[in-house]
C-alpha cells in the first residue's frame, strides 16, 4: 500500500516538474519555483499580488517566470522596452485558453470558445475589435458627437451634485451611473435618467462581476470542482451574476432586433446607435464571417458585455483616483482650477479642443492614471506560435501577462516614483510632454480598445468639475487620506467621503 502512495506521489511530482514548474530552456526567463497547486507563494502571503510580484522581480529581473496558481510557468514582462517587442508580434495577441473557460461556458455554451473582445482570438477577434473600434470612434452616429453626450451626462452629474453641497459625500457610485450612462447611450442610443432603477441595477450587476472576476474562487482555479462543490466552489454565483448580466443585454438587443426588422432600410443606411449598426453588420455578413447569424448575435451580445465590463469600472474608478488625489493634495487642486479660469474660464463648459491649453490639468491626469495603474496587470496574453525577441524566448501556449504596475513605477522612467509628481509630464515651458512608457491602457496590437474615449472622459469629466467645485478632504488632518489602494482585478481607492462646495 505504501509503495503505491510513494510511486503515486513520485509520478504527480514528476508530472508537475515537466509541465509545469521546470524552466523550459535557456532563454526562457527565469523565475521562482512555485508549489503544485498554489503556485508562488508570496503572491498569498504579502500585502498584495504586486508586492509579491515585485519581489520576485527584484530577485530575478524584469522578464521572469512564475506560476500562478496551479497554471503552468507564466512569463511576466515588467520592462517597457520588452513587453513593447513582445506585444508588437501578431502572436502575441491571443489569450490563454485556461483563463477564459468560464468565459466561454457561458457565453457561447461549450466550453472551448469565446465570443466578443476580451477573450475571442484570431480573425473572430480581429474582425470585432476593427468594427468596435470604428463605431466607438463614429460614437452618436451621426445623431450627436461623443463629446455632446459626455457634456450633457456631465450637466446631469452636476445637477446632482448641486443637491448635496458641503456635506460628507461618496462618489464612486454618482460618478459610476454617470460613466455607465455615457456607454449605454452610444450602445442603446438612449439615455437613462440617473435616477432610472434599471441604470442603477446594470451598475450593481457590473459590480458584481468585477468583484466575482478580482476574488480567487475555487472554481476559476479548479474547474471540474463545479461538478462537485457548485455553491462552495463559486459556480452557482458566478453563473447567476453571469446570467443575470447577459439577459439584461438581451432584452436591449430584442428590443433593437424588432425596431431594425420594421425600420430595415433606413437602419441598415443610418443606424442609431451600436446595437443598430451590429444588426445592420449581421444583416451584410457571409456565412464566413463572425457577424453571421446566431454566431453574429452571441458575438453582439458578449460584445456588449466586455464594453461595459471593461469601459465601466476602469473609467469611474480613475475619476475617484482623481478626485481622491486633489482633495490629498489641495495645492495641485487650485492650480488646475486657475488653469482652467485662466484659460477657459468660469462660465463656458470646457471642450476637448481646450486640451491643448490645459497641460498641467493633462499632466495630473496623466499621474493619477501613472501611479494608480487602474489594470496593474493587464489582461494575460498567450504566444501562438514561438516568440523570439533579442535573447528571450518564450515557446508556443505560453502565458504572458504585462506587469503595467512595475513599468509605471519603473524610476529611470519616473523619478521618486511613489511620489505624486504631475510636473514630470511637462516640459521647461510647461507645455505638456508625454512619456512613452507611460502605459496603463497596455501596448501593441491588443491595447485597451477604449483607450481614446476614456482619455476624453475623463479629461472632460475632471476639467469641468475642476472648474465648478472646491473638492475637501473631511479630515483637517491631510495624512488621514488614505491613498492605498483595494488591489483586486482592478486597483481601487478605499472608501472615502469627500466634501464639495461651488466655485464662485
Ligand atoms: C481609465 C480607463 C481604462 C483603463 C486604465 C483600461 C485599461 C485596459 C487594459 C490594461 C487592458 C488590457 C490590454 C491588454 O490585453 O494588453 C484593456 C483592455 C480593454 N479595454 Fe480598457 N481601460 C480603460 C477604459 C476602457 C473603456 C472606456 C473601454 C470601452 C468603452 C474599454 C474597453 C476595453 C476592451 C474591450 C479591452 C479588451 C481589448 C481586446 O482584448 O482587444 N476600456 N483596458
Amino acid at each position: 500500500m505504501w509503495a503505491f502512495v510513494v510511486v503515486f506521489c513520485a509520478l504527480v511530482l514528476i508530472y508537475w516538474w515537466k509541465n509545469f514548474a521546470r524552466i523550459p530552456g535557456p532563454n526562457f526567463p527565469n523565475g521562482p519555483l512555485g508549489l503544485p497547486l498554489i503556485g508562488y507563494v508570496p503572491v498569498f502571503t504579502e500585502k498584495n499580488i504586486l508586492v509579491g510580484l515585485d519581489k520576485a522581480h527584484d530577485q530575478y529581473g524584469e522578464v521572469m517566470s512564475v506560476n500562478l496558481g496551479p497554471s503552468p510557468r507564466m512569463v511576466i514582462i515588467g520592462d517597457y522596452q520588452v513587453l513593447k517587442e513582445v506585444f508588437k508580434e501578431e502572436s502575441s495577441t491571443f489569450r490563454p485558453v485556461e483563463m477564459n473557460w468560464g468565459n466561454a461556458y457561458f457565453r457561447s455554451g461549450n466550453g472551448y470558445d469565446s465570443r466578443g473582445l476580451l477573450f475571442s482570438q484570431g480573425q473572430e477577434w480581429t474582425e470585432q475589435r476593427r468594427f468596435a473600434l470604428r463605431r466607438l470612434r463614429d460614437f452618436g452616429m451621426g445623431k450627436s458627437s461623443m463629446e455632446e453626450l459626455i457634456q450633457e451626462e456631465i450637466r446631469q452629474l452636476c445637477q446632482k451634485l448641486d443637491k448635496q453641497l458641503n456635506q460628507p459625500l461618496k462618489v464612486d457610485l454618482t460618478y459610476n451611473l454617470s460613466v455607465v450612462n455615457a456607454l449605454w447611450t452610444v450602445i442603446t442610443g438612449s439615455r437613462l435618467s440617473l435616477d432610472d432603477p434599471k441604470l442603477i441595477e446594470l451598475v450593481v450587476k457590473i459590480d458584481e462581476l468585477m468583484e466575482m472576476s478580482g476574488n480567487v474562487n475555487l472554481v476559476q482555479m479548479f474547474p471540474w470542482t463545479r461538478h462537485i462543490i457548485p455553491e462552495l466552489s463559486g459556480w452557482n454565483k458566478s453563473k447567476e451574476i453571469m446570467y443575470g448580466l447577459i439577459n439584461f443585454v438581451a432584452k436591449d438587443i430584442k428590443e433593437h432586433q424588432d425596431n431594425f426588422e420594421a425600420n430595415k432600410e433606413m437602419l441598415q443606411e443610418n443606424p442609431n446607435d451600436f446595437i443598430d449598426a451590429f444588426l445592420a453588420k449581421i444583416q451584410e455578413s457571409p456565412e464566413s464571417s463572425s457577424f453571421h447569424g446566431q454566431l453574429g448575435i452571441n458575438n453582439l451580445k458578449a460584445g456588449l458585455l466586455d464594453l461595459l465590463f471593461a469601459g465601466i469600472e476602469t473609467t469611474s474608478t480613475a475619476l475617484c483616483w482623481s478626485t481622491l488625489y486633489m482633495i490629498k493634495y489641495p495645492d495641485i487642486q487650485r492650480k488646475v482650477q486657475n488653469e482652467i479660469f485662466k484659460y477657459v474660464g468660469k462660465s463656458r463648459p470646457v471642450n476637448l479642443d481646450d486640451k491643448p491649453n490645459l497641460p498641467f490639468t493633462e499632466a495630473v491626469i496623466q499621474e493619477v492614471l501613472r501611479i494608480t495603474c487602474i489594470g496593474p496587470l493587464g489582461i494575460p496574453h498567450c504566444a501562438q506560435t514561438d516568440i523570439k525577441v533579442g535573447n528571450l524566448w518564450i515557446p508556443q501556449g505560453t502565458s504572458i501577462m504585462p506587469n503595467l504596475h512595475r513599468i509605471t513605477r519603473n524610476p529611470a522612467a519616473f523619478p521618486e516614483p511613489n511620489n505624486f509628481k504631475p510636473e514630470r509630464f511637462l516640459d521647461s515651458q510647461g507645455k505638456y510632454c508625454k512619456i512613452e512608457s507611460n502605459i496603463p491602457f497596455s501596448i501593441g496590437k491588443r491595447d485597451c480598445l477604449g483607450k481614446s474615449l476614456a482619455l476624453a472622459e475623463l479629461f472632460l469629466f475632471f476639467a469641468s468639475l475642476m472648474q465648478r467645485y472646491s473638492f475637501k478632504s473631511v479630515h483637517d488632518d491631510l495624512s488621514r487620506v488614505d491613498l492605498e489602494p483595494k488591489v483586486n482585478f482592478t486597483q481601487a481607492p478605499q472608501p472615502f467621503d469627500v466634501i464639495i462646495s461651488k466655485l464662485e
